[in-house]
């Protein structure tokens, strides 16, 4: 049987980063870079007053009790006023008028006298000013021309303020990768609203998939439930393939029933099979294969864990290649709660993250691991990893983590520790 690392790489050696195309700013947000992003611009784009106040010129006195006359007045949005030898009534964000380079906040300051028009005249300085105190600068914060954001990021809604303020209206994106998901099981009843016949389970997996593949950036074409014929699957799969999807992910039939007929079908339909059952728990049944126009399929085991970690763990690392994501960082914890793995087989364990006052991570798997589980997948926060090898791990041990959600940091259990991890 493949290991996972084996597995993962001979499904990875198919697929290529996608082609970049334009996208608008406002709909940008959680699509991912095709190329980097340069400033045009300086930002800010002109020296501006960081207070209230006034501006002066660090030439002038700026000490205690030092008088200016006060020539004029700045708001934000007024058009620079020309050169000034005497101090400029200036409110917060307005450009500095030329040869001034200091602002002293208003209420630093005395009123000596007001002009007939109600502006300020003359003030004093009650506090010592800095030369070339609040101002902010030109290009201080991006320099035009600088690289500001790297192809393969994933836009955040701190992103496109970046990119707002810079002027950029659209940018270059990966194509979104189109999913299909085939749900297989005549006990499948895909209508939530409806009452359960005895026999029938709600499916679950369907609206799963379909969250996780959003939650990644993808594109979900169709989510179909079909019986659990080989016919109703193959004709599932035709339509993805003719819908023009990139990857086709189905669950359940793929294991050593009766009625598992996903291998035979997938081999009827011409597909290249790359792997069949991978030594990991759970999810072993897992089959990936390639259809002929290049479409790649992950057949995953009904189980809801079994769906929740191929997806995790083998459709996330394949979408994030085709968007040029890159691999994700490697995160490790201390492990809470002893394990005795299998020997042979990668564990994916759901687990809860916390800090403690050394800024440590501590992992806690939860209690029963049984793959039907779905309740602590819901409570849980990441995913445990153990490799083939770990052994007995008793607590203290350093586990290598990741995150629960696809596309998502990792999340701390502890509310008052709620850190950006990642
Ligand atoms: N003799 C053996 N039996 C099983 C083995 C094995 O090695 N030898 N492997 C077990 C493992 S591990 C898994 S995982 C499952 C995978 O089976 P299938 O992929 O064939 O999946 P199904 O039998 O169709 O379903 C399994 C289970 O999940 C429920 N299910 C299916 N689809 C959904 C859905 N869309 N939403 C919610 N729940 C779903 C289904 O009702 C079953 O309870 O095989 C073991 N058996
Ligand atoms: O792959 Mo299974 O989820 O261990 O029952």
């Amino acid at each position: 049987m493949i290991n996972y690392s084996q597995a993962l790489e001979r499904l990875s050696e198919h697929v290529r980063p996608f082609r970049g195309e334009m996208c608008v700013l406002a709909e940008a947000c959680g699509r991912v870079l095709a190329g980097g992003v340069n400033s045009p611009i300086d930002l800010p784009s002109f020296d501006h007053a960081a207070m209230d106040g006034y501006a002066l010129r660090s030439s002038d006195s700026l000490a205690p009790g030092s008088e200016h006359v006060v020539g004029g007045s700045q708001a934000a949005g007024d058009v620079a006023a020309g050169v000034m030898s005497v101090a400029c009534e200036i409110m917060t964000g307005a450009q500095l008028p030329e040869g001034l380079d200091t602002v002293v906040p208003v209420e630093c300051t005395q009123l000596l006298a007001q002009g007939g028009d109600g502006k300020p005249a003359r003030i004093r300085l009650q506090e010592t000013v800095m030369p070339g105190a609040n101002v902010r600068r030109a290009g201080s914060d991006v320099a035009a021309g600088a690289r500001v954001l790297g192809a393969g990021l994933r836009i955040e809604p701190s992103h496109v303020m970046l990119l707002a303020a810079l002027g950029v209206p659209r940018v270059e994106v990966a194509r979104q990768p189109r999913v299909a998901i085939v749900c297989t099981g005549k006990e499948l009843q895909p209508d939530l609203g409806q009452p359960l016949a005895q026999e029938r389970i709600y499916n679950s997996n369907g609206p799963y998939l379909c969250a996780a593949v959003a939650a990644m950036g993808g594109l979900v074409l169709s989510c179909d439930t079909v019986d659990d014929t080989a016919d109703s699957y193959a004709e599932a799969v035709q339509r993805a393939r003719e819908a023009g999807a990139d990857l086709i992910m189905s669950t359940g039939a793929v294991s050593m029933g009766r009625y598992d007929f996903v291998p035979d079908t997938l081999q009827r339909l011409g597909a290249e099979l790359l792997f069949h059952k991978v030594a990991m728990r759970p999810g072993k049944p897992l089959l990936a294969a390639r259809l002929d126009d290049g479409a790649l399929v992950l057949a995953l085991p009904g189980t809801p864990m079994a769906v929740a970690v191929g997806f995790r763990f083998f459709a996330v690392p394949v979408l994030r290649a085709m968007l040029g994501m890159g691999r994700e960082m490697t995160w490790h914890a201390n492990l809470e709660t002893p394990q005795q793995p299998r020997p042979g087989l990668r564990h994916f364990l759901r687990a809860t993250l916390a800090l403690d006052a050394e800024g440590r991570l501590h992992a806690t798997v939860a209690g029963p691991q049984q793959p039907f589980r779905i309740q602590p997948f819901a409570d849980a926060g990441a995913w445990v990893i153990l490799p083939e090898d770990a052994g007995e791990c008793p607590a203290g041990t350093k586990v290598e983590i990741a995150s629960l959600h696809p596309g998502q940091k990792l999340a701390l259990a502890s509310t008052a520790l709620l850190g950006a991890l990642a």
